[in-house]
């Protein structure tokens, strides 16, 4: 489990993380998103000790990272800008990972196996694809076996096949009962890797929910129906908290009913429907609007946070 309570992080007059507090699960991948600069990856770099809240606590199973006899097994991470030596191949990098943190060599080959790197694992690093070199962070973030595995925008750089990997990998690490976060600025993507979302924007905590119950508050847009006889629709539908609009012709936005609410309520009086879609926003706008006046900069207008800053 990795617990953030009450994290504050400030850099001079910058606060970067605000009063940050959310919990990731065991059993459960957690999607870690928000515009960039929005503080993910220093908020990770709290829960690893690489950084230090100004106030709050960042946990892992409990604990501060430092105060773990061994933190390798208890947490793997991903960190973006890992720095490997170009020279070292993938197996001498893990091998030296390894033996630093008392890990056996067979886990080794275990997880350059895991990740998809038999075939290169005697090539040098320095030679690696974007996507090679994730793989190789993601399995070196395993090598301790740890019950919570924590990865900074792990798809980054992956191609298709790379992301259903990623994917799949994450989900079967969900399912024996480990916490995995990732971290994202791509909600759509995330929202099929995650369970949970945790999104930010300036530091601040902006939605802590599932992903289902995410896209519904989003997508409350009404029903769009398309009826031969759209007055006799709107006099079986009034009633308290029931707004009907006309947007065409044979074609009305009805909110406060459900489909198939209006569905039967049409078909008891004989009302013909051609058309009957509840209107979803998608991930990406749904994102949008969670995290507008949350962007540092964003295209054309300048943001309230850059008006901030220039004032
Ligand atoms: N050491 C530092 N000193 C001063 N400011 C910093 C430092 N590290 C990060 N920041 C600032 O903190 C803010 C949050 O950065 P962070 O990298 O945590 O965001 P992020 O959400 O991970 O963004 P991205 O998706 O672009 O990686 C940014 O405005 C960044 O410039």
């Amino acid at each position: 489990m990795i617990q953030l309570r009450d994290v504050t992080k400030r850099y001079g007059a910058k606060t970067v993380v605000d009063r940050l507090s959310f919990t990731a699960r065991p059993g459960q991948v957690t999607g870690f998103l928000g515009p960039n600069g929005a503080g993910k990856s220093t908020t990770m770099r709290m829960v690893v000790g690489l950084d230090a809240p100004t106030s709050g606590e960042a946990l892992v199973n409990g604990k501060r990272y430092a105060e773990h006899a061994a933190p390798l097994q208890e947490i793997g991470v991903l960190l973006e800008a890992k720095a490997v030596h170009p020279g070292r191949t993938a197996v001498s990098h893990l091998l030296s990972l390894a033996r630093t943190h008392g890990i056996p060599r067979r886990r080794v080959d275990q997880v350059i196996d895991m990740a998809g790197l038999s075939a290169v694992a005697g090539k040098r690093v320095g030679g690696f694809s974007l996507g090679m070199g994730q793989r190789l962070g993601i399995a070196a973030a395993l090598l301790g076996d740890p019950g919570v595995v924590m990865l900074d925008e792990p798809v980054n750089g992956l191609d298709p096949e790379g992301v259903l990997w990623v994917r799949n990998l994450l989900a079967g690490l969900a399912a024996e009962g480990r916490t995995v976060m990732l971290s994202s600025h791509l909600m759509s993507e995330t929202a099929l890797i995650a369970d949970h979302l945790v999104v930010i924007g300036r530091g601040r905590l902006l939605a802590d929910s599932g992903v289902d119950e995410l896209v519904a508050q989003f997508a409350g847009g009404g029903v769009k129906v398309a009826t031969g006889d759209p007055a006799a629709l709107r006099t079986v539908l009034a009633g308290p908290g029931v707004t009907v609009t006309s947007t065409a012709a044979e074609e009305l936005l009805v909110s406060g009913r459900s489909a198939r609410e209006i569905g039967l309520a049409a078909a008891a009086y004989g009302v013909p429907l051609f058309e009957l879609t509840p209107q979803t926003v998608s991930l990406e706008e749904a994102f949008m609007t969670l995290t507008r006046d949350a962007v540092e900069y964003s295209a054309g207008l300048p943001s309230a946070a850059l008006q901030e800053a220039t004032r």
